[in-house]
């Protein structure tokens, strides 16, 4: 068996060779914590960790680094925004994108750096590149130049001379308008830290080079990030690394997007959709299904009508593991191994869809065992699809959704289904114009606890203040 992946600076799938054998070690560049998660950045935590599970199943030690970049332009505009120091913008978006993660069933990292805790080896850096003539100083920046390091934009397979690469404020000084601020001159009551070359503060691509060489060393296999970044920030990143003598990564894997109307979602668009308000409508684990289950190649263009295609799905297979976890009265371990047709899926570019069709495969069988009153073949098809699930970080049964039901949850789709029930009666009672039972269910809906809200899909309920 071969792992292959898809490249993006061969633009091809390659056979995954790793540096030391049966270890792999991963970079993530993880959350700009200036606002919290939308399902699109945790989408990129998800496909890594799911990439990450596969590794691990294959018998690699894997060492997963996935950053925290806490400090930048818009952290910093926020905190001038709202009078608070910039750190604690930092440290409160932080800790809403570990509880998105988390939500979503994402292993924590192996480590988990901050930028602001690598200044010391982010000048170090600095110091090599401007000794080996790739950086210099002007008016407190210190700008990488570009034109020093041949093979510069070989990922992104641009030219040097169609390139342009706009200047950040107070960026003057530079020799070639395309040469980028390595660090920043500090401004008046902006955060800055003391270096050689007067205080300032980090570029977000010096940051992510400098905590990969610290953590993974010169040479690791896997540096991965959403599409967004293969140009400037991995770019980037890559002449930092190999000007400075790293090998730098084997491989460079990036995840499409969660998409609104075709565009990108993002803070900065203002379309974002929150996994703190997501996880209030949605059981976790089918939003794990719904942004976990696509290939981390296409985009998902996001719709509730695909999150509810999404929660049917998994309650075909969630039904399927109560019904014979019921008829065989314990719990069903899961396989020791997943079906080959599965791990071939999975091994070709982390083909997930195509191994999420051998679960229902398997599912089907399962339940046509059931039907034929044949436990032995219906608990042996459970096993199986509890050991594909584990890899997928599906399955329902795992101690990580347990609190799930708890906090009653398991009981959505039935209450899903009845106050639809109701509500269908609610729009017969309006519909033969009589407005007294149509208020009358409305008011017991609130009374029992429900908030109905009125979406273009049709009505959607939460439960309200406790
Ligand atoms: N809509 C999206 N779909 C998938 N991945 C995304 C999306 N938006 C961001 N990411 C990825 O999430 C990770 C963290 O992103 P980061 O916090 O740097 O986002 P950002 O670019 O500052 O935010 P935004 O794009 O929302 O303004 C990166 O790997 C990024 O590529
Ligand atoms: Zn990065």
């Amino acid at each position: 068996m071969t792992i292959r992946l898809h490249d993006t600076s061969a633009r091809q799938i390659r056979d995954f060779v790793p540096l030391t054998p049966g270890c792999v070690s991963i970079y993530l560049c993880g959350a700009t914590v200036q606002a919290a998660p939308h399902i699109g950045h945790i989408r990129s935590g998800l496909n890594f960790d799911i990439m990450r599970r596969w590794f691990t199943y294959r018998g690699y030690d894997v060492t997963f680094i996935r950053n925290v970049t806490d400090i930048d332009d818009k952290i910093i505009r926020k905190s001038a925004e709202q009078g608070r120091p910039w750190w604690s913008i930092g440290y409160e978006n932080e800790r809403a994108f570990n509880d998105g993660y988390d939500a979503l069933g994402c292993l924590p990292p192996t480590y988990e750096p901050r930028a602001t805790g690598h200044i010391t080896e982010m000048i170090e850096m600095m110091r090599g590149l401007i000794e080996r003539g790739h950086a210099y100083e002007a008016d407190g920046n210190v700008y990488f130049d570009v034109r020093s390091l041949p093979g510069y934009l070989s990922l992104s397979n641009q030219d040097l001379d169609d390139l342009r690469q706009p200047s950040g404020e107070g960026e003057t000084g530079k020799r070639d308008p395309r040469d980028f601020a390595m660090w920043k001159a500090a401004k008046e009551g902006e955060p800055s830290w003391e270096t050689p070359w007067g205080r300032g503060r980090p570029g977000w691509h010096l940051e992510c080079s400098a905590m990969a060489h610290k953590y993974l060393g010169s040479a690791f296999d896997i540096h991965g990030g959403g599409i967004d970044l293969i140009f400037p920030h991995h770019e980037n990143e890559i002449a930092q690394a190999k000007a400075y003598g790293d090998e730098f990564a084997n491989y460079w894997v990036h995840n499409a997007w969660v998409t609104i109307a075709g565009e990108k979602m993002a803070k900065s668009l203002g379309n974002s959709v929150l996994v703190s308000e997501m996880v209030k409508h949605w059981r976790p684990i089918v939003l794990r299904y719904y942004l976990g289950t696509p290939h981390y190649r296409s985009m998902i263009e996001y719709s509730e009508e695909s999150l509810r295609d999404a929660e049917s799905a998994f309650a075909r297979i969630e039904g399927f593991v109560q019904r014979v976890t019921e008829k065989a009265g314990e719990t069903v371990p899961p396989a020791a191994e997943v079906p080959p047709a599965f791990a071939e899926a999975m091994d070709e570019d982390l083909g997930v869809p195509q191994a999420l069709a051998i679960v229902h495969t398997t599912v089907r069988q399962g339940n046509s065992a059931l039907a034929a009153d044949d436990k032995e073949a219906a608990v042996a098809r459970l096993a199986e699809v509890r050991a594909m699930l584990g890899v997928l970080g599906l399955d329902p049964l795992d101690e990580h959704w347990a609190g799930e039901g708890d906090r009653g949850e398991d009981l959505h789709g039935v209450v899903d289904t009845l106050v639809r029930l109701v509500l269908d009666q609610r729009q017969s009672a309006r519909a033969r114009k009589d407005w007294a039972a149509a208020d009358a269910i409305r008011d017991q809906l609130n009374q029992s606890g429900l908030v109905i809200e009125d979406s273009a899909s049709g009505p959607r309920w939460t439960l309200g203040p406790r």
